[in-house]
């Protein structure tokens, strides 16, 4: 018995100090050129001990102001904070393809966001291409407006009982509201019960009730915090197996589960995202259901919880910048008049109203990380810079986005830089979609439901903060998650 034990601790002894020391020194790819903050460039524990803290994109932003555009952040990882570096990782011409951090999340089957080989990748994003079309979207007006009218609803019912509303949680149960519409064809009903404590069911049938973001956002630090040391995955994946967090991760699926399942028992025709998988499901070869599950379960984590963010941090910045809020008022009043609800007609070519989202992508990004990519074979130059292959390369989403070459006073919130600023300049670094081909496919449809919310909102309620020194938090899982917001309303009288 004492052997074995002996091995294990050995191993992992070896494992976690020797090994790094071995490497850094040998330094076969030649990253020691490289500046790196504090222990960044032995261990991965660095990074993974600001992600457990939520501030991983806040020692990165720090690490680049300190030491430059190229900075090595884990023993196999060089960060390059440069705009020109997106196409030399992320560009069509590229081929860098998304490196084993992808591993951390990923099931048996894949789906489009951590799908790795590249082959895979493009049968996905076809299957799936059309349906984030601008065209598609501007046809899912009905269903984004019955999810605002339950929304107002809420406010309105809190305004009259002068209850505080904790708008970060009420965007998010619109944004699960809409996108179950969206895939299933059926709303979850988080706003109109104010709560998002959904239904989940395991695959021997046990049926039982959990909350869909504590669920999702647990997951997500287990999956994030593993996949940083992702050579350790297979290993790291069983050892944590016990852990509540990972037990929230099948929660989540178990809700996928659960919508699934029922969602397959009306195989009539329906208008959702399912039909099309049901046809793929149904042709030669088939779509296995694993697969189904999968896409679905990306769907409603990527579209729920990014477009949740940047709807409540565009609410914060607006509401704690009279003057911006007045402007956009204005606009807004000679669009759509007295109107409650706005149409997408109305809304969608308002210049202000999308400097103000385009802003707020900017200064708050709901994805703030850098999204690792591995450099091929015969390496590359980046951003002027040579590196060799099978290193981890990204550009760190939130310190690009305040890049003071691009972006004039970059610390501060301007939607004016929208309107009258130098938009070519600018849109070389602002890239809160990422870009090439594993850009956003979900982007129109984050800009057509915040163009309608921010609209509704903005021209029929006054908000006030719990303080006039409130201060939105930001916790970076894998997404930028904002904290607890908490407002009284009223409605406006125009
Ligand atoms: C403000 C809202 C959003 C932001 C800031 C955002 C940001 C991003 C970013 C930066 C990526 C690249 C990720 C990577 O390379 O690992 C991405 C990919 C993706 N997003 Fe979004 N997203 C938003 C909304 C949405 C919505 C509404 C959906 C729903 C369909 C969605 C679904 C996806 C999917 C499936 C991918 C993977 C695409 C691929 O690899 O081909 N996102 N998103």
């Amino acid at each position: 018995m004492i052997l074995p034990i002996a091995i294990v601790f050995f191993a992992a002894f070896f494992i976690l100090f020797i090994q790094p020391v071995l490497v850094y020194f040998l330094d076969k790819k030649h990253l020691r050129k490289f500046p790196a903050p504090a222990y960044a460039g032995l261990s991965s524990l660095w990074r993974i001990s600001h992600n457990l803290r939520r501030q991983h994109y806040q020692a990165i932003h720090n690490a680049h102001q300190q030491l430059g555009t190229h900075v090595r952040i884990g023993p196999n990882h060089i960060s390059v904070s440069d705009p020109l570096a997106m196409n030399d990782i992320y560009g069509h011409g590229a081929n860098m393809l998304k490196e084993g951090f992808y591993d951390g999340g990923a099931g048996e089957f894949r789906n489009l966001a951590d799908a790795r080989v590249k082959a895979e990748h493009q049968r996905k994003r076809r299957m799936l291409a059309h349906i984030f079309a601008q065209k598609t979207i501007v046809s899912l007006e009905p269903m984004v407006r019955g999810t605002i009218t339950a929304l107002v609803e809420q406010v309105d019912k809190h305004a009259a009982d002068e209850r505080p509303i904790n708008l970060r949680r009420y965007m998010n149960y619109f944004t699960i509201d809409f996108f179950s519409q969206l895939v299933y064809g059926e709303s979850l009903g988080c706003v109109r019960r104010g709560n998002d404590i959904v239904t989940a069911e395991t695959k021997d049938g046990k049926v039982y009730q959990v909350p869909f973001i504590k669920s999702l956002h647990e997951a997500m630090i287990m999956n994030t915090a593993l996949a940083i040391e992702a050579p350790l995955l297979p290993i790291t994946k069983k050892l944590f197996k016990w852990h509540p967090y990972a037990r929230s991760g099948l929660d989540y699926e178990n809700v996928i589960y659960h919508k699934t399942s029922k969602r397959l028992q009306k195989p009539e025709a329906q208008d959702d995202i399912f039909a099309k998988f049901m046809k793929s499901m149904n042709s030669d070869p088939g779509m296995p259901i694993g697969e189904v599950l999968a896409e679905c379960s990306v769907l409603m984590n990527g579209g729920t919880d990014t477009t949740a963010a940047a709807l409540t941090n565009t609410i914060y910045l607006l509401y704690k910048h009279p003057a911006t809020l007045r402007k956009l008022r204005a606009e807004l009043g000679d669009a759509i008049g007295d109107v409650n609800l706005p149409s997408y007609d109305q809304v969608s070519q308002l210049p202000y109203l999308r400097a103000c989202i385009e802003e707020s992508l900017r200064l708050r990004p709901a994805s703030s990380m850098g999204l690792p990519r591995i450099v091929p074979k015969g390496g590359r130059v980046i951003a002027g810079k040579f590196i060799e292959e099978d290193v981890t390369v990204s550009v760190p989403t939130y310190t690009l986005l305040r890049d003071p070459q691009a972006f004039d006073e970059p610390e501060r919130y301007n939607p004016d830089r929208w309107i009258d600023g130098d938009r070519e300049k600018m849109s070389k670094a602002h890239l809160p979609f990422s870009t090439g081909p594993r850009a956003c496919i979900g982007r129109n449809i984050a800009y057509f439901e915040q163009l309608l919310v921010i609209a509704t909102l903005v021209h029929s309620f006054d908000f006030e903060f719990e303080s006039p020194d409130f201060k939105l938090e930001i916790a970076e899982r894998f997404n930028s998650n904002p904290g607890e917001m908490f407002v009284t309303c009223h409605r406006r009288s125009q």
